[in-house]
């Protein structure tokens, strides 16, 4: 084994073992004989003895380190050592709230694959868009486990009188400041409340008769990134909780590899905090060491054939791989799903070579998808050895696609700590990755904001990409282009492009639909960000063009109308107000 792969792995894995850990050897046998897990990681290291203990936790540890089994193991532990063995109407005893459809059914079947040996102990899971009277019947048999989005889960709180919670003992938040910024703020505390701080005996019908003392009430936070939000969420939640990963001192989150090295079984390099750090919000992500971060700069009405050859040259590279594509919208999803699922390219001048911009199986993944569409999607994408997969932000938390290479980011990700979510799909345990965002030149700014939080990206060499793409009668112009736009490649590559969205009357529409969506999520960039993605710092027929289109949609829909028209005011408003100042000053 070469030197850095050995490091790589010592950063990854604790050097002791699951049952060193305290947990049951059943279950010990099942992680390492069903899920192939021969070793804990640091992060299990570090908070399996801890969740054992029965005291809160905060967990803030890179993506893909193995938290899920760090609060499902303690869980499953204890609940298999029930003396009466825990039935099904018991109830529920362990409640996991995430943010997504998909992580819910994925955090579901690693529950299903852990309790194998345990068939006493049921999973399930609730979640918006399914069927809610299947769900009240699976709720009325009892599930021990159970997995929810916190919308769907308060509505079973407030209308399946046979849910039974009376012995419920584990709340864990996967995922937290996710399920916080998607606006589960709300429900979030009605839920809390709806389970109470104290329990009685029995529910108020007589029902079910409680398995522990409320004193063994033990909540769990989870997230590679931390906000504001959640340190509220964790005071409300927490008592006394142990931090992991997080430097108390200091206040500020720490590489947890950094901090711990190769750690023994018995330092848990974790941190008592009465409350947390508000200062942790400003301080370096975590991010897998291996990742290769690159940014490129392309021109606005560049950017849908740079994606195209990026794409190109990724599949040319390694006909065998995984890549996931992040867009901002669903309707940017569609667009260039039908695009690159479609198009076919022969460059003119007598060449014979033709382009197939999708080498691979494409996918696509949204959150206006039917719910079937999204489980084929995900379940799909997770066994395909060389795929394509676009989509938004959806995928972005926790979703655990095995072998994923590259991670583009085509449009940029809004909060720093989204761009580590998105980014950490790939480089998963220790496994190599790279990460290529996009950023036009008026958006470079962003690359500061990123290094705020400790995330720097070096350049990617976006000319020779190109260039390998020249024809053999355009080799003599190599290098010899004023600008990245009249790059013969680029210049023919734009002109097939919109020649075929021209004449193909589905795709135009999806495209103008896609540029709609794309410019007023471009305006909705909050805060500090806003002064970095200005739509009015950008050429409207170019972004056009980046779907192309070869002229600006004019008369597409009412709203986008009253959203240029909002913006022609202001304008306006701030050219006036930056006269008057002018005035003022003289
Ligand atoms: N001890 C282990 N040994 C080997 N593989 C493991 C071990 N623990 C977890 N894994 C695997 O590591 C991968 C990442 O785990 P998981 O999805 O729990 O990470 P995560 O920290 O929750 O990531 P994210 O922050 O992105 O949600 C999964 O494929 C999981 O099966």
């Amino acid at each position: 084994m070469s030197q850095k792969k050995k490091s790589v792995i010592e950063e990854i894995f604790a050097s002791c073992s699951f049952s060193s850990l305290g947990l049951h050897q059943t279950l010990c046998d099942q992680l390492q004989d069903r899920m192939g897990f021969k070793a804990p990681t640091l992060i299990q290291a570090q908070a399996i003895p801890v969740a054992l203990s029965g005291r809160h936790v905060l967990v803030n540890a890179a993506t893909g380190t193995g938290k899920t089994i760090a609060y499902l193991a303690p869980v499953i532990h204890h609940l298999q050592m029930y003396e009466p063995r825990v039935e099904r109407s018991d109830g529920t005893f362990a409640l996991v709230l995430v943010p997504t459809h998909e992580l819910c059914m994925q955090v579901y079947e690693i529950l299903q694959k852990l309790l194998h040996r345990f068939h006493w102990i049921v999973p399930g899971y609730v979640m918006g868009g399914e069927n809610r009277s299947k769900e009240k019947a699976r709720l009325r048999k009892g599930v021990s486990i159970l997995v929810a989005t916190p919308g769907r889960l308060l509505d079973h709180l407030k209308n399946t009188a046979s849910f039974l919670h009376t012995n419920l003992r584990w709340v864990i938040f996967d995922e937290a400041d996710r399920i916080l910024e998607l606006g589960f703020g709300k429900e979030i505390e009605e839920i809390l409340e709806f389970l109470g701080t104290r329990q009685c005996e029995t529910d108020a019908k007589g029902n079910g008769v409680l398995r522990h003392s409320q004193s063994q009430r033990q909540n769990l936070l989870l997230s590679a990134t931390l906000n504001e939000k959640v340190n509220h969420l964790a005071r409300i939640s927490l008592e006394n909780p142990v931090m992991i990963g997080l430097d108390e001192k200091m206040g500020l989150i720490k590489k947890t590899t950094e901090n711990l090295g190769s750690i023994e079984c018995d330092s848990y390099g974790e941190s008592e905090l009465s409350g947390t750090p508000s200062s942790c919000l400003d301080a370096d992500y975590n991010l897998p060491a291996q990742l290769v971060q690159r940014f490129v700069k392309v021109p606005c009405g560049s950017r849908l054939v740079v994606l195209l050859s990026v794409l190109l040259n990724i599949y040319e590279m390694e006909a065998s791989t995984k890549v996931v594509v992040f867009f901002s919208t669903c309707d940017a999803v569609n667009f260039h799903y039908e695009l690159i699922s479609k198009f076919h390219w022969g460059p003119e001048l007598g060449e014979q070579k033709k382009y197939s911009f999708a080498k691979c199986k494409v996918f696509r993944l949204h959150g206006n998808m039917e719910h079937e569409d999204r489980r084929t999607t995900f379940q799909g994408f997770k066994s395909e050895k060389s795929a394509l997969l676009l989509c938004t932000d959806v995928a972005a938390r926790g979703l655990d696609f095995p072998e994923v290479r590259r991670i583009i980011q085509y449009d940029s990700p809004g909060e720093a700590s989204e761009y580590v979510h998105r980014v950490g799909r790939t480089a998963r345990l220790g496994k190599k990755g790279d990460a290529l965002l996009f950023l036009q030149p008026v958006e470079m700014d962003y690359l500061q904001d990123l290094t705020k939080h400790g995330v720097v990206l070096e350049e990617f060499s976006l000319l020779k990409v190109l260039d390998k793409f020249l024809m053999h009668n355009q080799n003599n112009q190599r290098g010899k282009f004023i600008s990245l736009e009249m790059h013969p490649w680029v210049l023919s590559l734009q002109r097939a492009l919109e020649s075929y969205i021209t004449a193909e009357a589905k795709l135009k529409k999806l495209a103008k639909d896609a540029f709609c969506s794309w410019v007023r999520a471009y305006t909705a960039h909050r805060g500090e960000l806003k002064r970095i993605f200005m739509v009015k710092k950008l050429h409207l027929g170019h972004v056009a063009r980046s779907f192309g289109l070869k002229e600006l949609p004019s008369l597409v829909g009412g709203l986008f109308q009253k959203q240029m028209k909002k913006r022609k005011r202001e304008q306006k408003q701030e050219g006036l107000s930056k006269r008057r100042k002018v005035k003022g000053k003289r």
